[in-house]
């Protein structure tokens, strides 16, 4: 059977793209997904609901990828890099923060040459896909979107977070009641869509609005390999489901895989650099040599604190309400352990930049993740530092006294000099989860631009990628929110095209 849009993966992009393309009843969409499918709320797993506790991202949990990456050169081990395999993708695992980014990025990336997505044209879509149970409607919020927006309340707040907020106050970080509004800046609730402590993926919110619909299809547990061709033209999909063969074929063919998996599926598919394709003896569709580079993200860094014995701490309260995480330790312990608080550092403008590339041409095989942490540019280093340091000072404030028993690390030797700063620094950063931009949108005049601004590859007819990759820089902010913007966006250019 051939249907008009064949989605390839079916996360935060993909399930948007498919409830939206699907109100068009005269369109038939076949939503395409690796990992397994739980159609109603009965039926959708504790780990995936419960989003307060990151059982769900835990090495080797069942609905995570569990790929690994290279982070810098002084690292001892691989990097865990969860992602989600499961209807609703990344966004069923996730730590539920519902940020935009702040309105110079998409300025900067108008400023790269895609004119279509500075703020003030992707705004209608920052508000359409949110229900702001907090601001209601009004020129930058929404009431009525899929994903439901609260913040914690002041009065619920935690000691921990409370003590943050007090410590960023006294240090002159202004009160930031909205994260979410255009002029946002300082301390304050962050914007989650977890009301209820209900993890609200797109599987749950847009999908579900969706799944009755007679004109859309949505097979779980099958795995794409390869995009199919007739010359430059994408015709459909061979995939892999109950350990047969099939070919899928459509009118309009979606990659939706997100910022690991798409480029990974257009080398599979002949589409990439050259060097990379004639290596692995895959026939060439296309030489573009923009696939798998630009990989952006949030160099992380950790500050975790032992506190004092008699401080409450429960795994199951909500880690994550101003800027300071309370923290069990599921990949490591018992979930219900808890452990401690911690400070998270979020570079959120990376000068560095990494690149993925494919390992083997068996699509089971994850691609070599290079995140190149700190590599090129001395700034991401500094910034860090004083980030650290930061955080380091905030334990001095008096709402803490109760709280800290000692900071576990850095340790005062890490903290003696920037050189030994730096030194623990490239040993201990990870990922912030935001992977973005491997596939990017750019200008004509950019040879490693993958997308132009309707998200088509560059050179090839009936192809999009339709997901994080195609950011041209990731945002400062947490990816989730801008992915569903731009499959929020791409649907309606769809749409109307
Ligand atoms: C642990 C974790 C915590 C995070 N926390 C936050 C947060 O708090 N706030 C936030 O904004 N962002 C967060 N993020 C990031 C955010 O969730 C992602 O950026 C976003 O979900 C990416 O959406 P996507 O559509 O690009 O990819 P995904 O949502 O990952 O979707 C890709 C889909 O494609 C499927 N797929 C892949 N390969 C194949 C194949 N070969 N065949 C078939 N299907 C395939 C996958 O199984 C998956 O379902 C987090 C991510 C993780 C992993």
């Amino acid at each position: 059977m051939k249907y008009d849009y064949v989605i390839l993966g079916a996360g935060s992009a993909g399930c948007t793209m498919a409830s939206r393309l699907s109100e068009d009843p005269t369109k038939s969409v076949l939503l395409l997904e690796a990992g397994p499918d739980y159609p109603d709320f009965e039926s959708y797993p504790d780990d995936l609901k419960f989003g307060y506790d990151q059982t769900a991202s835990a090495i080797d949990a069942p609905h995570n990828w569990s790929f690994q990456g290279n982070t810098t050169p002084l690292a001892t081990e691989p990097m865990p890099v969860p992602r989600g395999r499961v209807v609703g993708g990344s966004s069923a695992i996730n730590g539920q923060v519902l940020l935009r980014g702040v309105p110079e990025d998409y300025d900067a990336w108008a400023a790269l040459g895609n004119d279509q997505w500075g703020f003030t044209s992707v705004l209608p879509y920052l508000r359409k896909l949110e229900s702001d149970m907090d601001f209601g409607a009004d020129d930058f919020h929404n009431s009525e979107g899929f994903i439901p927006v609260r913040r914690f309340a002041k009065e619920t707040w935690l000691p921990a977070q409370q003590a943050f907020y007090n410590a960023a106050r006294t240090a002159g970080f202004p009160d930031d009641p909205d994260m979410n509004h255009p002029e946002s800046g300082g301390v304050g609730p962050i914007p989650m869509n977890n009301p209820n402590g209900v993890r609200m993926s797109t599987s749950l919110t847009f999908l579900g609005a969706a799944r009755h619909r007679l004109n859309l299809t949505v097979k779980a547990n099958v795995i794409v390999h390869r995009v199919l061709f007739d010359g430059n033209r994408a015709i459909g999909a061979q995939v892999e489901s109950g350990g047969e063969t099939f070919t899928v074929e459509g009118e309009d063919i979606i990659l939706c895989s997100g910022a690991i998996a798409s480029p990974q599926i257009l080398m599979l598919s002949g589409v990439g650099p050259r060097e990379t394709l004639d290596k692995f003896g895959i026939p060439i569709v296309q030489d573009t040599p923009g696939v798998g580079q630009n990989l952006r993200d949030h160099p992380n860094i950790r500050v975790p604190i032992e506190v004092k014995e008699d401080f409450p701490l429960n795994p199951q309260d909500p880690r994550t309400q101003v800027m300071a995480s309370s923290f069990s330790s599921p990949i490591s312990g018992d979930p219900l352990e808890a452990e401690g608080i911690r400070f998270t550092c979020i570079l959120e403008l990376a000068y560095g930049k990494g690149h993925l590339t494919i390992t083997s041409t068996d699509p089971n095989v994850q691609p070599e993740l290079n995140y190149n942490y700190f590599a090129d540019d001395p700034r991401d280093l500094a910034r860090m530092r004083e980030a650290v340091r930061l955080c380091v000072g905030f334990v001095d404030h008096p709402d803490y006294a109760n709280i800290v028993k000692e900071i576990i690390e850095p340790t005062q030797g890490d903290l003696e000099s920037d050189d030994a700063l730096d030194n623990w620094l490239m040993r201990t950063v990870s990922t912030s989860q935001h992977i973005s931009g491997t596939c990017k949108m750019g200008p004509d005049n950019d040879p490693m631009a993958v997308v132009d601004q309707q998200c088509r590859i560059k050179g090839l007819e009936n192809l999009r990628v339709i997901d994080a990759s195609v950011m041209p820089d990731c945002i400062r902010a947490n990816t989730n929110c801008t992915t569903i913007m731009i499959a929020e966006r791409m649907a309606d250019i769809i749409k109307g095209a």
